[in-house]
């Protein structure tokens, strides 16, 4: 078994103690917080990615036993949503017993971007009305909007140098019980180019299933024989090691959304349903995290998460290999594949949602999981419950073809239906507005889990 956890996360620190470098800006935090009124000035921590912004903001809740509400960019910064969220936040108290709600505003940069239009001006609003604490985040402090420069106190996080990056490298290799050479830990915190979360990725891509770490095992990106996506998606599904697979997967020179695409539309040759579905929660994470590096261009991180997802998808097919041909993407559709195919998925979690009545964030967790298993076992019915369409069906089924029958099959039957009530109509000589239920409003018209309608679940 492959160890997939997330480095990064398992080592975030816990305490401002625990934070590397940067010894001002946490002492900056302290104070501000130490001696925080409802009238001081919200922080921006601004600096470079991976250096120990969001960190430092989690661990000072943590050490100010505050509470935490974080809102990030894949939160629709409209202005009543901002409003909503974080305007209550701030002005009530804690449910939980905590003295304050710390809010932390991720990619506070971000927020000229079409879809926050407004944002900067509701974040000023708040800040003016909240009693609780902000601190913002930002990468770039000179792409935060003017107004929300004047109303809040920057600190600046530096990147961190490569001699206090090798100490933490240390800790971790002792945690793990990893073997490594000094100079392995050297060349690491080097490359990471003062980027904790890099070095702390690299370090974990090359101690995969190893106990002992040596320089060759540290992987530079330097290319040699080019491998092509057909063999990435054959090593993936093949039978050979993590390290063989590691080593195609950084010569392939497609991008992780691609190669991702690739992976992902070649699941059928999954041995069973468990293992793809299996192999569908190892995409569903790395396409949050690629999602969040990609929206702060830094590419680098792409090929760590893209690793994490290749050993998953690899350990779940368990070296079966490709029974049948290699797929392509193509079948996506030429344009804007990966788009649309995200907005299909999009739209299908917003159905499942409305109909389970469960949390978009609760269906994304368990999504595949689940409810591959019930949507391949009887398409049709997860057809007519959910009222899916033939793209969406096809993100279960890998079968375009298959899906499009389905699909039609049901409208076929509905159609049917229709035909048999209007010829009954006929004959009892009633309306259709006499036959139809009376029109509910939209909520009662959502079966109800409890009541059993809704029977996939
Ligand atoms: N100064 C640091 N000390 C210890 N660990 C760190 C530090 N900086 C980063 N890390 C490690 O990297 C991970 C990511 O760091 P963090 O999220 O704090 O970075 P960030 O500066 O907020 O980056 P971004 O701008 O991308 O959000 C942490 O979970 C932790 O494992």
């Amino acid at each position: 078994m492959h160890d997939t956890t997330d480095w990064t996360e398992k080592y975030r620190p816990c305490s401002l103690g625990d934070i590397v470098g940067n010894t001002s800006a946490v002492r900056q935090m302290y104070e501000w917080a130490k001696t925080w009124t409802p009238q001081s000035k919200p922080l921006v921590l601004y600096g470079k990615p991976g250096i120990g912004k969001t960190s430092s903001a989690y661990a000072l809740a943590n050490d100010m036993n505050w509470e935490v509400v974080e809102l990030n960019a894949s939160d629709q910064r409209t202005k009543q949503v901002i409003d909503r969220i974080a305007g209550s936040s701030s002005t009530t108290g804690s449910l939980s017993g905590a003295q304050r709600k710390v809010i932390i505003l991720d990619e506070a940069d971000n927020l000229h971007a079409h879809a926050d239009r407004g944002g900067a001006r509701a974040i000023v609003d708040i800040i003016a009305h909240s009693r609780q604490p902000i601190i913002l985040i930002a990468n770039d402090y000179y792409g935060l909007a003017k107004e929300l420069k004047k109303v809040t106190e920057p600190v600046q996080f530096r990147a961190l140098q490569a001699r206090s990056i090798a100490p933490r490298l240390r800790y971790i290799c002792s945690a793990e019980g990893i073997a490594c050479p000094e100079e392995v830990l050297a060349a690491i915190a080097e490359r990471a180019g003062g980027d904790m979360r890099a070095a702390v990725n690299m370090l974990h891509a090359a101690a995969i299933g190893r106990e002992t770490l040596q320089a060759g095992d540290i992987h530079t990106g330097e290319k040699d024989e080019r491998s092509t996506i057909f063999d990435l998606v054959a090593a993936v599904f093949g039978k050979r090691g993590d390290e063989a697979l590691l080593k195609v997967s950084y010569d392939v020179e497609d991008t992780p959304d691609t190669i991702e695409q690739w992976i992902e539309g070649n699941l059928q040759h999954m041995p069973d349903f468990a293992s793809r579905a299996r192999g569908y929660d190892s995409i569903s994470r790395a396409d949050e995290y690629i999602g969040r590096t990609y929206r702060r261009q830094y590419y680098t991180l792409w090929r760590y998460a893209t690793a994490l997802m290749l050993l998953g998808v690899a350990d779940a097919a368990g070296g079966h290999g490709i029974h049948g041909r290699i797929t392509s993407p193509e079948r996506w559709g030429k344009m804007s594949r990966s788009r649309r195919q995200k907005a299909i998925r999009t739209e299908l979690l917003r159905k499942l949602s409305r109909e389970t009545h469960t949390p978009q964030s609760t269906l994304r967790e368990e999504f595949f999981t689940a409810i591959t298993l019930l949507v391949e076992q009887d398409p049709a019915r997860a057809v007519r419950e959910f009222d899916l369409d033939a793209d969406e069906l096809t993100l279960f089924l890998h079968d375009k073809a298959a899906a499009a029958k389905v699909v039609r099959e049901v409208a076929k039957e509905a159609k049917a239906a229709e035909k048999k009530e209007t010829a009954s109509r006929k004959k009892t000589g009633k309306t259709k507005a006499e036959t139809d239920p009376p029109k509910a409003p939209e909520d009662a018209k959502r079966p109800d889990v409890s009541s059993g309608q809704s029977t996939l679940f």
